[in-house]
């Protein structure tokens, strides 16, 4: 019997994979980027068992059994066996062995907080680690379980670079700057809504790519020059040029869901307060202090510097009043003193009570680690 544990972080795009040019092997349609963030909050942690006894392959998620009959999950599965073979690592009887998996997200599942992500990371990487490959490229992989998988195998920022070939080989995540490279950049994401989601990426991207002219026009014009300016902002350390692409791309990510035919809505009226309270921040400060961005879902991801966090969550915490503040639950991450926050300027007023479920405070950090 052999059993590995790992874990895997969690990902948010600032220039978004939206749309495929192979549902299968799941290809994109554009290059994105994304910082990895730091498992000391959010992360899935996995154990694989492999035995000759196992009668068949089973996954628990989140304590529950699954079916194992998920293509995803399948072709992952069959792929890490496919390039262990290959490589020699691993003695071949243990390759037919069936394997037990026991995985768990420290955060809701499917609700826009990319779970599939470290989800699929994380079983990509512990069945690596299990047949001894997890040095070779794997994130091609990661890929065919959720296409923004692949990101989460690196620390730091990443670019998913969507590649030429038809059969995928080039379709890979590549880092750009380790997790410490720029050691001032915070996360703070704002939890609106936690429950499962209506319309999942897989199947809202799917229509866009049928029905959205603006998807087209994004793929070809857009996002290619968002990224390289993303790219040379982030090598400069220039965060005004940083938070300007990323809300515009978010912006824009979400416009093509508008312009898909039935359109796909994922921010809400709390997303789009957050929207104005950050553009009015930024304005009284007369610079990019803070910018948002927004998956397939209504919870806000801040990208900020660590300096501008106490002023931007006592903002926060004006504009969005909580009953829960104090509570050790309501802000996670890294610790926050609340009696160290300043005022919030007058000009900031409340867009409601309760409206934010929970704030997670984080950071930019390494990818999957083996644990056991
Ligand atoms: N730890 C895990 N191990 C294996 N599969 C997982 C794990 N966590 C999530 N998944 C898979 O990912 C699915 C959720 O993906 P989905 O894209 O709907 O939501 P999300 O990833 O939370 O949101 P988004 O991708 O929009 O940020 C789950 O139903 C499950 O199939
Ligand atoms: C909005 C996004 O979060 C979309 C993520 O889509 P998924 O990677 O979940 O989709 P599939 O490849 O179909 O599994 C943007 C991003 O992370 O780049």
């Amino acid at each position: 019997m052999l059993s590995v544990t790992c874990i895997a972080p969690v990902n948010i795009a600032v220039i978004k994979y939206w749309g495929k040019r192979d549902e299968d092997l799941i290809l994109p349609l554009n290059d994105s980027v994304s910082a990895t963030l730091s498992t000391d909050h959010l992360c899935t942690k996995t154990t694989i068992t492999t035995c000759e006894s196992f009668a068949e392959n089973k996954i628990i998620l989140n304590g529950k059994e699954e079916s194992f009959d998920n293509p995803r999950l399948l072709r992952c599965l069959e792929e890490i066996k496919k390039r262990a073979k290959a490589s020699n690592k691993c003695k071949p009887e243990i390759l037919k062995w069936n394997v037990h998996v026991k995985t768990e997200n420290n955060f809701p599942t499917a609700a826009g907080l990319a779970s599939s992500a470290s989800g699929y990371a994380c079983l990509v990487y512990t069945l690596a680690c299990l047949y001894g490959i997890e040095n070779e490229e794997i994130s091609s992989i990661a890929r065919q379980g959720s296409g923004s998988a692949c990101r989460s195998l690196h620390s730091g920022f990443v670019q998913w670079q969507k590649g030429e070939h038809p059969d995928g080989s080039d379709s890979v995540a590549v880092q750009l700057v380790p997790h410490d490279f720029w050691p001032e950049m915070r996360i703070i994401v704002l939890v609106v809504n936690d429950a499962r989601k209506k319309t999942s990426s897989t199947g809202g991207m799917s229509t866009s790519v049928k029905t959205s002219k603006l998807l087209k026009y994004r793929v070809e014009e857009c996002v290619p020059k968002h990224t390289k300016d993303l790219v040379e902002a982030l090598n400069k350390k220039d965060f005004e040029t940083f938070g300007k692409i990323t809300m515009q791309d978010s912006n824009q990510f979400h416009a093509v869901c508008l312009d898909t035919y039935p359109p796909c809505v994922y921010m809400n009226d709390i997303s789009f307060a957050v929207v104005n309270m950050v553009h009015q921040f930024n304005a009284l400060k007369k610079e990019v202090k803070v910018a948002y961005t927004f998956d397939a879902g209504p919870n806000a991801c801040l990208y900020l510097l660590e300096k501008d966090v106490p002023e931007v969550l006592a903002v926060v915490n004006k504009v969005f009043p909580n009953d829960k503040l104090g509570d050790p639950e309501y802000i996670k991450g890294i610790a926050v003193d609340l009696s160290e926050l300043p005022e919030a300027q007058a000009e900031f007023t409340a867009s409601g009570n309760n409206l934010l479920k929970y704030i997670i405070n984080t950071k930019v950090g390494e990818g999957p680690k083996r644990i056991d």
